[in-house]
């Protein structure tokens, strides 16, 4: 990513944002609330159009032309989805995949392991307007996953994820970094981004603070103190004093 810019009216949420994700790494992208992490995701997988900046994806330029030449590249999971929810999950992966030009048959296949994977299987036929919303992140995650890209883009994937099938998603993309895919994601579980990647970069209003190997990072701390040092300060002495049950 170059120079990623991107203001909505007098805000600037992405300020020049410039970064490097290896191929083959397991990237991790932190930061405080409004840092700018999803409107920065959201211009480098092609979903919002970027004020200024240029994001390239193996080479591809996400928003040169012809558009959408970098889509076969990406499975994303956008953050706030908003997904064909009259749709069963097994139809919605199905239908991800055929918009993807997918084989039927490849299709079919690929949606039952996916839906067996996540543990869905007892959902496939629910419509996804009843999911709970742990479901829906992982139907849309089986939707991102199903024609097998080389770079997945997940915005807070573990978010409202049970402990099993959180377990079950980090052997999922641990084993699809390994077969040399790239994942990048961002999260504000700093011990999750410290145990599964092996990148990390900080973002706070719309920049980049820190950036590199997880062990550059959090220099010799641990990537909570790290995170709290670049930019925690002031909330802590933040006192709701009439937030006191006793003074009542
Ligand atoms: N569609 C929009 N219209 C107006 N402002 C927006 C829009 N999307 C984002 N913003 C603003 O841009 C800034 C960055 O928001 P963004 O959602 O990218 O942050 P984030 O780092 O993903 O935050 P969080 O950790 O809370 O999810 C915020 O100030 C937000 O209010």
């Amino acid at each position: 990513m170059r120079g990623l810019v991107k203001r909505f009216g007098a805000t600037v949420a992405v300020a020049g944002l410039d970064l490097d994700i290896p191929a083959g790494s397991f990237y991790g992208v932190v930061g405080p609330n409004g840092a700018g992490k999803t409107t920065t995701l959201s211009m480098a997988t092609g979903l919002l159009v970027p004020d200024e900046g240029s994001v390239l994806v193996h080479g591809v330029d996400v928003w040169g032309r012809p558009r959408g030449a970098a889509a076969s590249l990406l499975g994303v999971l956008p953050d706030g989805l908003r997904l064909f929810d009259r749709l069963t999950g097994a139809e919605l992966i199905s239908y991800a995949g055929m918009l993807r030009g997918m084989d039927r048959e490849v299709v079919a296949e690929r949606r039952d392991d996916l839906l067996q994977a996540l543990d869905l299987v007892g959902a496939g036929s629910t419509l996804v307007a009843d999911y709970s919303a742990g479901m829906t992140k992982k139907v849309a995650l089986a939707c991102a996953l199903v024609h097998a890209p080389r770079l997945l883009v997940l915005d807070e994937p573990f978010e409202a994820v049970d402990p099993v099938s959180a377990g079950a998603i980090r052997g999922i993309l641990q084993r699809f970094v390994e077969a040399g895919g790239t994942v990048v994601l961002s999260s504000h579980v700093m011990a999750l981004v410290e145990r599964l990647c092996d990148h990390v970069a900080v973002v706070a209003g719309g920049r980049v603070l820190a950036a590199g190997t997880v062990d550059e990072v959090r220099g010799g701390q641990d990537l909570e103190e790290r995170f709290v040092g670049l930019l925690g300060g002031g909330l802590e002495h933040a006192e709701l004093t009439w937030l006191r049950p006793s003074s009542g």
